[in-house]
């Protein structure tokens, strides 16, 4: 496993590089989007073949990509800091002034004046401390955007074999909140350096007055410092702590208003049953949230407590200086208002503390966990296939078990697929068959020694290659809210002849009466819903867009009318192709068609050939097959109630 040595350094820079990721994201320098290919594959850096970059490398060019479009509001917002340090210390020493003015009374006229002076400065103040917040807001905006895109683009798993837990779907959520939290930080550095200033100002400003007190201003603030930095602490913790609760709580409320599930609320009258578990979990997550704000409140009393001691010292020194006669009046008030600001600026550095902290904890959560379901060390040593598409894919003895499982769900599987050959997988619910076809198609890790493709092992191989030259249609495809072409191509710059071919070829998996241009689903308004059926010609018609040289479908005719089911094969068959088709089905009418039978049980392939030769065989299959074709016939011609 890749280490991070970048764990021991400056905070800032370390904790970026450790997110900072990889170069093959397909997010370039310039923040162009990639551009799309003729055919789908993974985005893919071209020029850096390698695809990861180590992460302590990538830490200058993720600050970049993060800060990008900012620099020059940064630089306004850095003038507009010194400007109103500048004028804020200016308006003291106009106080001063005007109060050992009144205090002398020597002339009537400079009073006014310098209230004026005072007034002008106030406003200038004022009206740039207003811009200074549109500036930051606009940054804040600008760095939000980008991290939400470097996050995004970084969330690319080379299998999939982790990212199917619950825990996975935890992790991910305190990352997307960690990134979050993170453009807040970017500001902070820009607030910090002026809140420094402005500390060294007021520091220097109250020193030449009352030399000792800024040091007991500094003392008396240091407790607010350890407080910031707990409660940042505190704070991570319970977030890391309640991600579960609140996941529970929004996906409990989805379901209450997501339309489909409308259906099922009204036929089960499921709807109090749902509310009653999503009250539980709100109630539950208010209860933790309260009792943690209240022990946050208590701390804060407390340090609350501590301030306003820390202010009575401060004036009671000053008191006794006037009181002594050895500072004046003017210099009261004024070290007063000074003493003001530079605890205010204190105070935000101490928040600027915790954030710094909250920083600290963000970098390891999300370099743990790119770590761990991420880019995993360098591909450098990984290799394409020698031929570009593969020839034969081949199973020897391969065993896969769940992360989260005790027991394999495949055992000691051997199977050769050759280019051009069609298998068809059975077998009863929960035997392995898509666990199995997830593996042919490389989207899972398994042991060396197990998977060949064309005699080269797969962890010696870029799964991303392989990935190239697979094309699939699992049993939880996405229904994209795209118009009908983009569902098939998903792309902006489709391949429009090859768009034409598929549709030539099997007009019938697209939808009846409807522009190309037609946006489908229920998510964008103006969108047409489609049937379950017509949802999955699509998602066939994108896995036969892309060219692949394997092709996987995991029930992906189920839902299609058994004639247009058998079409559909026909003409897949017919085509003179090189592609392997390796096909899960459970309506064993099909698998004559197949050239190849696998017929799995409890994580085993228990038999194997073509369909005539295992019904001759009379096994499994064959009590499989003749217990279709009965329960075919009986739908075909109603005779459940002719049998009874
Ligand atoms: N992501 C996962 N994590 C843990 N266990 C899993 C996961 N996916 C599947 N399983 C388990 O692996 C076993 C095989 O599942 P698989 O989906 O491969 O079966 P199948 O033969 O395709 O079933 P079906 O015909 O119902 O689709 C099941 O016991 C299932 O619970």
């Amino acid at each position: 496993m890749h280490r991070h040595a970048a764990l021991d350094e400056p905070i800032f820079e370390n904790a970026v590089f450790a997110i900072g990721i990889l170069r093959g994201s397909g997010w370039n320098d310039s923040g162009d989007a990639p551009v799309p290919g003729r055919r789908i594959v993974p985005a893919i850096d071209r020029a850096d073949p390698s695809g990861f970059v180590p992460v302590m490398t990538a830490g200058r060019s993720f600050n970049k990509q993060v800060l990008q479009g900012t620099w020059k509001s940064y630089g306004i917002l850095a003038a507009i800091g010194l400007l109103v340090t500048a004028l804020t210390s200016y308006q003291i020493g106009i106080t001063k002034r005007l109060t050992d003015e009144l205090v002398a009374l020597a002339s009537e006229r400079t009073p006014f004046l310098l209230l004026a002076e005072l007034c002008a400065m106030m406003i200038g103040a004022a009206l740039l401390r207003q811009y200074q917040q549109y500036r930051q807001n606009g940054i804040q905006l600008h760095i939000q955007a980008n991290l939400d895109r470097l996050l995004a683009s970084s969330i690319e798993p080379v299998t999939i074999t982790r990212t199917e837990t619950p825990r996975f779907k935890n992790e991910l959520n305190i990352v997307r909140f960690s990134f979050q939290s993170l453009s807040g930080l970017y500001l902070s550095f820009m607030q910090i350096t002026i809140a420094v200033i402005s500390v060294g100002t007021y520091t220097i400003l109250i020193f030449k007055q009352v030399w000792y007190l800024p040091f007991v201003i500094f003392l008396l603030n240091a407790p607010k410092w350890l407080q910031e930095k707990r409660m940042a602490r505190d704070r991570f913790a319970f977030t890391v702590r309640t991600t579960e609760l609140v996941r529970e709580k929004t996906l409990l409320q989805d379901l209450l208003f997501n339309p489909s599930s409308f259906a099922e609320q009204l036929v089960f009258a499921s709807k109090a049953f749902i509310m009653g578990r999503w009250g539980k979990a709100y109630a539950e997550g208010m209860k933790q949230e309260q009792s943690f704000n209240r022990r946050e409140s208590v701390r804060k009393t407390g340090y609350a407590c501590i301030a306003v001691f820390a202010q009575a010292t401060v004036q009671l020194l000053l008191i006794v200086g006037v009181v002594r006669h050895s500072i004046t009046i003017g210099t009261y008030v004024s070290v007063i208002a000074a003493a003001g600001v530079m605890e205010a600026s204190l105070m935000s550095l101490a928040a600027y503390a915790g954030q710094l902290q909250h920083f600290k904890l963000t970098k390891s959560k999300v370099t743990g966990f790119l770590t761990e379901y991420m880019r995993e060390g360098s591909t450098k040593e990984l290799k394409g296939l020698p031929g570009g598409k593969p020839r034969t894919i081949e199973l020897k003895d391969l065993a896969f078990a769940y992360p989260d499982r005790e027991r394999p769900t495949i055992r000691q599987v051997s199977l050769r697929i050759r280019a051009g050959e069609s298998i068809v997988l059975v077998g009863e619910n929960g035997c392995g068959k898509s666990t199995l076809a997830k593996l042919i198609a490389g989207l899972h890790e398994v042991d060396s020694g197990m998977i060949f493709y064309d005699g080269e092992d797969l962890n010696q191989l870029d799964r991303r290659r392989i990935y190239e030259e697979v094309s699939m249609v699992t049993q939880d495809y996405v229904n994209y809210p795209f118009s009908i072409r983009e569902c098939v191509t998903m792309s902006d710059v489709p391949d429009i002849a090859r768009y034409e071919e598929v549709r030539g070829k099997y007009p019938y998996l697209f939808p009846e009466g409807l522009n190309e241009d037609r946006v489908v689903g229920l998510d964008r308004s103006g969108a047409t819903q489609l049937s379950g059926g017509q949802w999955q010609k699509l998602a066939i018609a994108r896995s036969l867009y892309k060219e692949a040289a394997v092709v996987v479908w995991d029930e992906a005719t189920s839902a299609l009318d058994p004639e247009t089911e058998r079409r559909l094969f026909l003409d897949l068959m017919r085509e003179d192709q090189a592609r392997s088709l390796i096909v899960i089905t459970h309506r064993l009418n099909v698998c004559p068609l197949f050239s190849k039978v696998v017929v799995m049980q409890e994580g085993r392939i228990v038999e194997q050939g073509r369909h005539e030769e295992l019904v001759q065989a009379g096994g499994k299959y064959r009590r499989m097959f003749d217990a279709y074709s009965m329960e075919e016939a009986r739908t075909q011609y109603g005779s459940v109630s002719t049998a009874v």
